[in-house]
């Protein structure tokens, strides 16, 4: 884009006659041609510029009739709105008057110039106002079922909606599909007695975040696998639920509060402690802010009394504030901690991959797609201990499959879950009334989790490492029957291949089965079910691909896909955009989601401050998602 100089503190007298100018000595132009070579050729390179057509020719030269400084001005303003029209315009410098001025002093009978050059500003004022609106006032908090997070299409990522396509599949139907037991078996399996630790030393508190994300973004409706239960938000609805009965049965209606340590989606339930633990942890933040909204009761807006709030009011305001608030620190840690480790920057760098940048006010809202659920089933990642634990969690869910077939009746879950609490929860039937369960911790009489069995919990997933995600042979064999039916539902949900959901990101085909796996036994194993690279399937190709060298070292298509999908999430909640204010959250509570200054701009410092004091020291905060080196 060329630079240009344009002058400044410019004063112009609207009131100057017109005759004045005509008779101006620089309004000969075979004068100023001679005198100012430069200006014609300014004159025709703007013609170039702006495009206007050869017949206004004549009329560009009648322009050369103006005063010079009239000239000049009209120029670099025709420029200046079009070159520098994303910045900010000093109107102090009369410019567009100007241009009027400019303009009013051309002969009769060139209207059709006159409206050439004011054309585009009438243009920009239309477009000073964005179409289809994207804001109402009044719709300031999240919806219990994420409908209307867009105002033009309010259904979109609404709790049971169906998945979203990213792919459309032209391949031929394979009529020759591999049983996907031998899928398993011969890609997934990780061998009995194997650990591959993984390369970052990344730890299981990490996939715990991973969990509550993947929750909160997918929940496949068994009955129908083509609807997502859940909403396509990053609006923690393992926490508050997905409709306003489920948000309402885990509040207390008084004062904005959740019933102490509640959560709502009863699956993390059977998933390992750290994962129930570290919701619980968004849960205390939930009634910490809310008590602290309180206190501070900014501008008196959460005030009850004759001329102010009811107190019912007061319960909603102070609730739907106080999950904002909650949601700007569970996007916190998201941007500021598990983005920054799943790209591999350092801890102690200020480098920030800013998912936000080029952002605009969000129109269309976010719905996941079927492709995606897969790109985020990373349980190969499982940690040595919490694949042990999940031998025995799964004996009882098979047991229970069994028979289920054998009955023909559903899988009676009460049961499993009974024998879930004998073995691994140890709970009451008084202790279990009082709220979800985390395995092998208890709730006191107040109905809150011991603090320190909370905090061990959480520190034992921070030591623990995890596993490395692809290459194939790494998912515990425990998840047989889990990522068997992951197999089904792909091919039933009519998923595209791995290749064309790469070639959908801009990633070159594999075209051998080498390009695949490191491991010489997938490759031979690809080649045998799959004949030919083009007909390997989504989710199989993305849980065997090689792995990145750095960062989470995801493997490759994944790695490359989930940035695709997290810009789209964030981007497009307007909830994180266009409602993330200080009017909406409050001074208090916007400035709690924005982080510590002084730690990288994260919340998660402070938070653990907060809400758990001294589960993990200062240092172990700076690099939470990495498991300590041995010593
Ligand atoms: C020991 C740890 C884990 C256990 C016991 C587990 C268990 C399960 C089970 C039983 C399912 C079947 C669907 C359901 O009932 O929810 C499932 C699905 C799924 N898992 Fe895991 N999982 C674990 C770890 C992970 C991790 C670390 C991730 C990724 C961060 C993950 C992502 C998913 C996804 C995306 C689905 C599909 C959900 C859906 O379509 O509803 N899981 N998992
Ligand atoms: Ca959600």
């Amino acid at each position: 884009m060329p630079s240009i100089s344009l002058k400044r503190n410019v004063s112009v007298n609207l009131t100057e006659p017109d005759n004045t100018q005509i008779s101006d000595s620089s309004s000969d132009d075979t004068k100023v041609t001679k005198r100012r070579p430069g200006l014609k050729k300014l004159f025709s390179s703007v013609q170039t510029f702006l495009g206007v057509p050869a017949s206004t020719d004549a009329v560009i030269k009648e322009t050369l009739n103006l005063p010079l400084e009239k000239k000049k001005l009209f120029l670099v303003t025709a420029l200046k709105s079009f070159i520098d029209r994303n910045q900010p315009i000093n109107d102090r410098e009369n410019e567009f008057e100007t241009v009027i001025d400019a303009l009013s002093t051309l002969k009769s009978g060139n209207q059709e110039f006159i409206n050439y050059i004011t054309k585009p500003l009438v243009t920009q004022f239309y477009n000073d106002i964005p179409k289809p609106y994207r804001s109402y006032v009044g719709y300031n908090f999240r919806s219990a079922d994420g409908s209307g997070n867009s105002v033009v299409l309010p259904d979109v990522g609404k709790a049971g909606t169906c998945y979203a396509r990213t792919v459309t599949s032209f391949a031929h139907t394979n009529t020759n599909l591999p049983d996907p037991q031998v899928v398993f078996d011969r890609l997934f399996k990780r061998p009995e007695g194997y650990f591959d630790p993984h390369p970052a030393g990344i730890n299981m508190l990490l996939f715990s975040m991973a969990v509550i994300i993947t929750h909160d973004l997918f929940n496949s409706d068994p009955k129908n696998p083509t609807l997502n239960r859940t909403t396509s938000y990053l609006d923690l609805s393992p926490l508050y639920g997905n409709n306003e009965k489920e948000q309402h049965s885990i509040r207390t209606m008084s004062k904005g509060f959740l019933k102490p340590d509640q959560w709502v989606d009863k699956r993390l339930q059977f998933q390992p402690a750290g994962v129930g633990a570290l919701l619980v942890v968004f849960s205390r933040n939930h009634n910490f802010i809310a008590q602290k909204l309180l206190e501070i009761n900014e501008n008196g807006r959460f005030t009850v009394g004759p001329n102010s709030l009811t107190e019912a009011e007061q319960d909603e305001q102070l609730f739907q504030t106080a999950r904002l608030i909650n949601g700007g620190c569970y996007l916190n840690i998201i941007r500021r901690d598990y983005i920054r480790v799943i790209l591999g920057a350092d801890a102690t760098s200020t480098f920030n991959f800013d998912p936000f940048l080029g952002a605009e006010e969000p129109l269309y809202g976010n719905a996941v797609s079927i492709e995606f659920n897969f790109v985020y089933r990373w349980h190969a990642a499982i940690g040595q201990e919490d694949s042990a634990w999940l031998t025995e969690v799964m004996e009882l869910y098979e047991k229970a499959s069994e028979e289920s077939l054998k009955t023909g009746n559903p899988v009676n879950m009460a049961k499993v879950f009974q024998e879930f609490n004998d073995l691994f929860i140890h709970a009451t039937p008084e202790e279990l009334q009082l709220g979800n369960a985390i395995a092998g911790l208890h709730r006191g009489q107040d109905g809150k989790f011991v603090d320190a069995g909370l905090s061990q919990t959480l520190y034992h997933k921070y030591e623990q490492v995890a596993s490395r995600i692809g290459d194939g042979l790494n998912t515990p064999a425990a998840l047989k029957h889990i990522e068997v039916a992951g197999i089904l539902q792909g091919r039933k949900l009519q998923c595209c291949t791995f290749n064309e959901f790469r070639a959908k990101l801009n990633l070159s085909k594999l075209t051998r089965f080498e390009d695949f796996s490191t491991i010489p036994a997938v490759q031979q194993a690809l080649k045998e079910l799959y004949k030919t690279p083009d007909a390997v399937e989504l989710y199989p190709g993305l849980t065997v691909e090689k792995m990145k060298p750095a960062g989470m070292h995801m493997p490759y298509t994944m790695g490359r896909a989930i940035l695709s999908d997290a810009v789209n999430l964030l981007q497009n909640d307007r909830f994180f955009i266009t409602e993330n204010t200080p009017a909406n959250l409050t001074n208090w509570g916007y400035d709690y989601t924005q982080g510590d200054p002084a730690c990288a701009d994260r919340v998660s410092p402070l938070l653990f401050k907060n809400i758990l004091p001294g589960v993990f020291s200062e240092k172990e905060l700076d690099n939470l998602f990495t498991a300590p080196q041995n010593p």
